[in-house]
This record gives structure tokens, C-alpha cells and sequence, in this order.
């Protein structure tokens, strides 16, 4: 039997669905609308995309969107200066600093920046120690979507066997401490990690994000693993062709034949990404006004 395709696009509209009715709640409790402010810096053709598809995610869950488009040459001490404006302004519960930043913009400066009630991406320091030690803060869509989407497919986690390929702050770790607090056995491999192959085969679940295409190969899978593909790589462009495929970490077409349920690239986990922004975005907006989220409604 191939394995189940994880449908993360299908979930993601259904978690945007939700969110937007709670969002019109929101609005209607608070006298205004939750709101999401959004900075790009430069002209990065992939930011581009995601920043326009955050800004209309945004605006049909019934959420206000601040968009700030600034230069590729923006000196630091200007983008600090806004990201304190944006922290100071109350008609913005979220700030998100679109990543990657121009070469000569200090990343981890500008996360810090950002208030941490307000980082609804979940980068900040802050928000890192939080997860770390189990208090309530925001947690990385990117991770956070992931957890949805496995939980979803195989209920409780605990004493499950998790491999995760990657130790980004953005997306390895707290992927780790997620399923280490979902009572998983975790693994974090990485690019010195000797015999990858032997350690993947251990996993009933297995979180690639790595960002290389293909790279965790069918052999390498225990047969019946969850296997999430974070990975979204283009291969160069066929003869003819001018884009080249979307592929993820996983060999997805040998995997199919191992695994028992694997996201597909595109389709899988991305879309969770923003989905998970705009919930993450309701609940800053709860909490900036004093107000109880229901139990239970995201
Ligand atoms: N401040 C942030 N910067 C970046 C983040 C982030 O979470 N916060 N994540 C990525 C980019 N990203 C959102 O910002 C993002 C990436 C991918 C997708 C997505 O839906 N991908 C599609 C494929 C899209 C395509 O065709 O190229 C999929 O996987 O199906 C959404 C959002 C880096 N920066």
C-alpha cells in the first residue's frame, strides 16, 4: 500500500477557516479587528510571494494587515527604528520581519527587537526560552504546523521513536522540544551526524529540514514511519523547461513505497506556515486585549 499523502494544504484552509471565524468574534468583542503588520526589506522574488500570500490570508481571516516595503540598501538603525513604532502601535498584535534580511542587516538584532508579545513568529529569544522550559509563549509556525499535522494523523506521540534532520532555531529545535513535550524519544541529527541512514531507521517519525533536495532516501525509513517533509528546494529546470521542480528533503517517491504517511512538496507542510501565522496572530490579539480565546476554538 503507498503511503497516505498528509494533506497539508487541505488542513491549513480549514485552520484559516477557523481562525477567520474566531477573528470576526475577536473584532466584534474588542471593537476592532485583530491586526498583523508585515515587514519586507528588499526584493527577494520568494519573500515577494509569501509576503503577498500572508497579506491576503490576513485580510480574509478577517484580520487587519500592515504591509512595510522598505529598500534592499535600508540601514539598521531605520528598520529598528520602525520595528519600535510597530511594538508601540496598539492596532498591531503581530510583527513579523520577513527572513532572509539583506546581508548587512544583523538578523538576530532585529528579532530582538520585536517585542516578545508581539512576535508571533516565535523567534525571539524570549519566545525560544519559553518552549524550552514549558511556559506559555509563541511557538514557530513552521514546527508548530508540523505538530498539527502529526498529531492529526496519529494521535497521542508518546513513547514514539521522532528523528529530526535539522537543528535550525527557526525549525529543528523547536520541532525537538515540541515532540520531547509531546513525550516523543527525540533525536536531533545534523550534518556531523555519523551514520544518518542508521539513525533515520530508528524513527517512527521522521522530520526532514535540512534543505537539501532528496536527500533522505527510501532505504534509509523505517517501513510504516510518518515522515515530514519541511524541505521546499528547487531543482534545476528540465531542457525547455524555465523553472525546475519543487522537491522536499525526502526522496517522496521512494518514501511512498516505505512510509506509512508522508507530506508532499509542495502541499504539505508550507502552507501550515501561514495558516499557523494568523492563529498565532489571534491569540497575540486576545492577550493584548484582556480577552479569554474560548477553550478549545483553534
Ligand atoms: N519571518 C519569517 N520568515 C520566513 C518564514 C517564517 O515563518 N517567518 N518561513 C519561510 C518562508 N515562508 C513564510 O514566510 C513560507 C514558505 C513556504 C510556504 C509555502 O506555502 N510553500 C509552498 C510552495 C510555494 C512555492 O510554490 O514556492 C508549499 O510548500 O506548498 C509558505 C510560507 C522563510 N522565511
Amino acid at each position: 500500500m503507498p503511503a497516505q499523502v498528509i494533506d497539508g494544504k487541505a488542513f491549513a484552509a480549514r485552520l484559516r477557516e477557523r481562525v477567520g471565524q474566531e477573528a470576526a468574534k475577536f473584532a466584534e468583542a474588542a471593537g476592532r479587528k485583530a491586526g498583523l503588520a508585515v515587514v519586507l526589506v528588499g526584493e527577494d522574488a520568494a519573500s515577494q510571494v509569501y509576503v503577498r500570500s500572508k497579506h491576503k490570508a490576513t485580510v480574509a481571516a478577517h484580520m487587519e494587515s500592515f504591509e512595510h516595503r522598505l529598500p534592499a540598501d535600508t540601514a539598521e538603525a531605520d528598520l529598528l527604528a520602525l520595528v519600535a513604532q510597530l511594538n508601540a502601535d496598539p492596532a498591531v498584535d503581530g510583527i513579523l520581519v520577513q527572513l532572509p534580511l539583506p546581508d548587512h542587516l544583523d538578523e538576530q538584532a532585529v528579532i530582538a527587537a520585536i517585542s516578545p508579545d508581539k512576535d508571533v513568529d516565535g523567534f525571539h529569544v524570549t519566545n525560544a526560552g519559553r518552549l524550552a522550559v514549558g511556559q506559555s509563549g509563541f511557538v514557530p509556525c513552521t514546527p508548530l504546523g508540523c505538530m498539527m499535522l502529526l498529531t492529526d494523523r496519529l494521535g497521542d506521540l508518546s513513547g514514539l521513536e521522532a528523528v529530526v534532520i535539522g537543528r535550525s532555531n527557526i525549525v529543528g529545535k523547536p520541532m525537538a522540544q515540541l515532540l520531547l513535550d509531546a513525550n516523543a524519544t527525540v533525536t536531533i541529527a545534523h550534518s556531523r551526524t555519523r551514520d544518518l541512514p542508521a539513525v533515520v531507521r530508528r524513527a517512527d517519525i521522521v522530520v526532514a529540514a535540512v534543505g537539501r533536495a532528496e536527500m533522505v532516501k527510501a532505504e534509509w525509513l523505517k517501513p510504516q514511519a510518518t515522515v515530514i517533509d519541511v524541505g521546499i528546494n528547487r531543482l534545476p529546470p528540465e531542457p525547455g523547461a524555465d523553472k525546475g521542480r519543487l522537491v522536499g528533503d525526502v526522496d517522496y517517491t521512494g518514501a511512498q513505497g516505505v512510509a506509512a504517511a508522508i507530506t508532499p512538496v509542495p502541499g504539505g507542510v508550507g502552507p501550515m506556515t501561514i495558516a499557523v501565522l494568523l492563529r498565532n496572530t489571534l491569540v497575540a490579539a486576545y492577550r493584548n486585549a484582556g480577552l479569554d480565546l474560548p477553550e478549545g476554538a483553534l
